[in-house]
């Protein structure tokens, strides 16, 4: 009787047990997966606020921290940061092309035809010439051939964003004393008609690949940081024209300073916030060109096209 008294005892307290430990066990594993969660949305801002030193094996980016050999760093792509939050978000990325890569790049803007770069002047709506810009400059297709394709791959990569965010890569060309003056790569909300942010947003970064250094001078001169990055053939500098929460970053402003000697090419991407690729596009070149002395030109704008079509715009 005892006994049977014990097993009807026991029989009636195993399921409440049983009930908290399975609410036990669904409590653990629910935080467990909302942590989870949690860990990958902020992982996933923080990639896309912060680059920090890392390394491209096989694709992928290893995590930041990697440490590199001094033998590493001549060879393999790692990204060093030039000025990072609070201040402008400025990287380096080493040795994104090979010297072949390079070549290639300057041959398929040979090929486009260099032509007189163009502007956007602020507050415009049309591209034209100006003494801003005095360089030459091609426009690239999207997707040409692997070199333009690992380059739209690897840029998404980095930056956090879709290869179809970015514009069409731009060859530019400068010869000795030739410049792009001081100007700002966004289109700022303040003076800009809402169409320039047509298709895909604003301006989200900007990467300039160096093709070719001048002997002397054509750095990228971030004057308003009193920064300079010295071009190094097959690097890149990567910076972010728009701030995390959206907003212009007026401490991007920066100019292709001229060549002292010899030449310098740059392939140039404006990745936007958006998709940009494959939408319909509201900058157009001017028709006829106007005069230099007919546009306001306060010397911070730039803008390029391909042959009669405007592919994107800057200020
Ligand atoms: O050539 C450079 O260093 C700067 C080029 C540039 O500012 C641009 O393409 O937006
Ligand atoms: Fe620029």
């Amino acid at each position: 009787m005892g006994t049977d008294d014990t097993k009807r005892r026991r029989s009636y307290a195993a399921p409440p047990a049983a009930v908290l430990c399975g609410i036990f066990v669904l409590g653990i594993g629910s935080g467990v997966i909302l942590t989870f969660i949690a860990a990958q949305v902020v992982s996933r801002r923080s990639e896309i606020l912060e680059v920090k030193p890392q390394k491209l094996r096989s694709g992928m980016l290893n995590a930041p921290g990697t440490s590199l050999s001094p033998a590493d760093k001549k060879n393999e792509f790692w990204i060093e940061t030039i000025s990072d939050l609070p201040g402008p978000r400025i990287y380096v990325l080493h040795n994104i092309l090979t010297k072949e890569e390079c070549e290639s790049l300057k041959s398929l803007g040979v090929m486009a035809g260099m032509e007189k770069a163009l502007i956007i002047p602020y507050g415009g709506k049309e591209l034209v010439e100006s003494s801003t810009r005095t360089n030459t400059a091609a426009w690239l297709e999207y997707h040409q051939g692997p070199v333009v394709t690992k380059l739209e791959n690897l840029l998404a990569k980095v930056t956090n964003t879709e290869p179809e965010n970015g514009e069409n890569l731009q060859i530019l060309h400068y010869q000795t004393s030739q410049q792009f003056k001081e100007h700002h790569d966004y289109f700022d909300p303040a003076t800009d008609p809402p169409e320039n942010f047509e298709p895909g947003g604003n301006r989200l970064a900007t990467a300039i690949i160096y093709l070719q250094n001048a002997e002397e001078g054509g750095e990228t001169d971030f004057m308003k940081i009193d920064t300079k990055v010295k071009p190094e053939a097959g690097s890149a500098v990567l910076f972010y024209d728009l701030k995390p929460d959206g907003s212009v970053d007026k401490l991007t402003i920066h100019s292709g300073n001229p060549p002292k000697g010899g030449e310098k090419w740059v392939a140039t991407k404006w990745i936007h916030e958006r998709r940009y690729q494959g939408l319909p596009r509201h900058v157009k070149k001017a028709e006829p060109a106007k005069k230099e002395e007919e546009v306001v030109d306060n010397g911070k704008s730039s803008a390029p096209v391909d042959a009669d079509t405007a592919q994107g715009a800057k200020q």
